[in-house]
């Protein structure tokens, strides 16, 4: 239904795409999948005519086609969903939903057409949010899936889904798998981009790999192809298995965080805890539990009514500001809340927030030692870019690496992570994890929510679970597996707030 090949696409000196193709045919789901930088987006970025490229073609039912933009592109009944979250979030749920015209009746626009439309749609993906509600007041998880009911709503023959769960909590994306399937087997060809490889292999009838803007499997059925030889594909090289947090050294003792008594109205209730220098902490509980408002708490963001929140330096949290400065990093997974500066160099950014909190007074270090400095976390964390470079030509997964090392700069006391590995390769995620690993060994407090319970399991040497703003039990040593937290989450619900 829909061909591409022999596409060309070069950033200054990079290559981004070398000659690929992909065929996405009527009834199936085909997986893209790719290290961050691979190439991935560049070519949704074509097909939808956002990029122009210097070489090859797209075709649809056999005619050449050359979108000007997405909105062309869902007129000819191919529709985007792209992994930068592109809603509106000042206008409602339904106002979302009907980006390129709203049904009309007498001229005017009826709501009632529109609610008639969307609600079979949103159903379907399991959201029932109130049609008025601005969307930008609702969950991260909840704007991803309305997006995919936006792409539905324009009656697409080909969806291109780029990493359409990379914010949603399992169940979520469990269901999104489910209707992904439906689609196809109600004729729609569908393009699924995701780093979720155990996912991919769920959902996918077929899979090509790209590795340097080539690619390196051509749309192979999938079932034919394992997930050790899928990543092997995707890296070059086997990937190196992580090893279980159990086998981390811990230390603890340090400097510690503790939260003593904290209520946060409406979000915590007398929250007691304390993660001590060198331990790993997780974080988990159903949305709205609770568990990353832990983290506001810790990073100046929410300001608790009663108890208190200490820091390392003995010090509470005054203002997010204030908790940086008391060496206090915190790094999430939302792509908005990434906070790189798109227009600065990758180094500027890199270093921009040791410069924060060293700089008063002091004199500037030199440029090249601010680069060099840079190089040397761009490495360690295998960022792939030009350390001159614009942070906004970064590929997505490169820009959360960036993120990190942004914050590895500083030398925080403090890691409060909130799904920092959501978006990012495979091979990344076990390097940031030894990373994170290291960096508690060095005696540091690390504290992170995960959507991903495998990774808390991976990473964490206990797990704290919340319900309803209360700490309801906590996991370490052989209790902490992914059905005991799932069990732990769900389970007994405590007394709402
Ligand atoms: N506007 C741009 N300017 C310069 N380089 C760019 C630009 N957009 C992409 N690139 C580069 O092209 C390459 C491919 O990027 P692309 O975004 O397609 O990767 P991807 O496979 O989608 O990665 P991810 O999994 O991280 O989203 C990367 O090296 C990236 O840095």
């Amino acid at each position: 239904m829909l061909v591409a090949s022999g596409l060309v696409k070069h950033y200054g000196g990079v290559t981004a795409l070398d000659g690929v193709g992909i065929t996405l045919d009527a009834g199936e789901v085909h997986a893209l999948v790719g290290e961050n930088g691979a190439g991935k987006s560049t070519l949704v970025k074509i097909i939808s005519g956002v990029v122009r490229p210097e070489g090859g073609t797209v075709e649809l039912d056999g005619a050449r086609v050359r979108f000007a933009d997405a909105r062309q592109a869902a007129a000819q009944g191919v529709a985007i969903v792209s992994q930068e979250l592109m809603t509106y979030d000042d206008l409602t749920v339904l106002e979302n939903l009907f980006p390129y015209g709203a049904p009309r009746r007498g001229g005017l626009v009826s709501t009632r057409e529109m609610r008639r439309l969307a609600e079979p749609v949103l159903a379907e993906l399991g959201l029932d949010p109130p049609p008025h509600a601005r969307v930008g007041e609702l969950p991260l998880a909840d704007r991803q899936l309305l997006e995919i009911c936006r792409a539905l709503l324009q009656n697409p023959r080909v969806l291109i889904l780029d990493e359409p769960t990379s914010a949603l909590p399992r169940d979520a994306a469990a269901r999104l798998a489910a209707v992904t399937r439906r689609l196809a087997g109600r004729g729609l060809a569908v393009l699924y981009i995701s780093h979720f490889l155990e996912e991919v292999m769920r959902v996918a009838t077929r899979v090509t790999v790209l590795r340097d803007g080539r690619v390196v499997l051509p749309g192979e059925p999938a079932a034919d192809v394992g997930l050790d030889s899928l990543v092997t594909a995707m890296l070059g090289q086997p990937a190196r298995h992580a090893t279980a947090a159990t086998a981390a050294p811990r230390r603890p003792g340090g400097a510690a965080v503790a939260l003593n008594g904290v209520t946060v109205p409406g979000r915590l209730r007398e929250v007691s805890l304390t993660a001590e220098g060198g331990e790993i902490v997780g974080l988990v509980g159903l949305q709205g539990s609770g568990h990353l408002s832990v983290l506001d708490a810790v990073c100046g963001r929410a300001r608790p009514s009663s108890g208190t929140v200490r820091l390392p330096d003995g010090r509470r949290p005054r203002s997010a500001r204030h908790a940086v400065t008391a060496g206090v990093a915190y790094i999430s997974g939302d792509r908005k809340g990434r906070g790189l500066m798109l227009d600065k160099a990758l180094w500027e950014n890199i270093t921009s927030v040791s410069w924060l909190g060293q700089g008063r007074g002091g004199l500037m270090p030199r440029r090249s030692r601010l680069v060099a400095r840079s190089r040397g976390h761009m490495e360690r964390l295998r960022v792939r870019g030009d350390v001159h470079g614009r942070a906004g030509n970064l590929s997505g997964g490169n820009q959360q690496k960036a993120v990190l090392a942004k914050w590895l700069d500083a030398d925080p006391a403090v890691l409060a992570l909130d799904d920092p590995t959501r978006g990012v390769d495979v091979g990344a995620r076990t390097e940031l994890h030894a990373i994170v690993r290291d960096l508690a060994a060095e005696g540091k407090v690390v504290m992170i929510a995960s959507s991903d319970l495998a990774e808390l399991v991976e990473l964490c040497h206990r797990v704290v679970v919340l319900q309803r703003g209360r700490i309801v039990d906590a996991l370490e040593g052989d209790r902490l597996t992914e059905p005991e937290l799932s069990l732990a989450m769900n389970a007994g619900f405590a007394d709402p707030l």
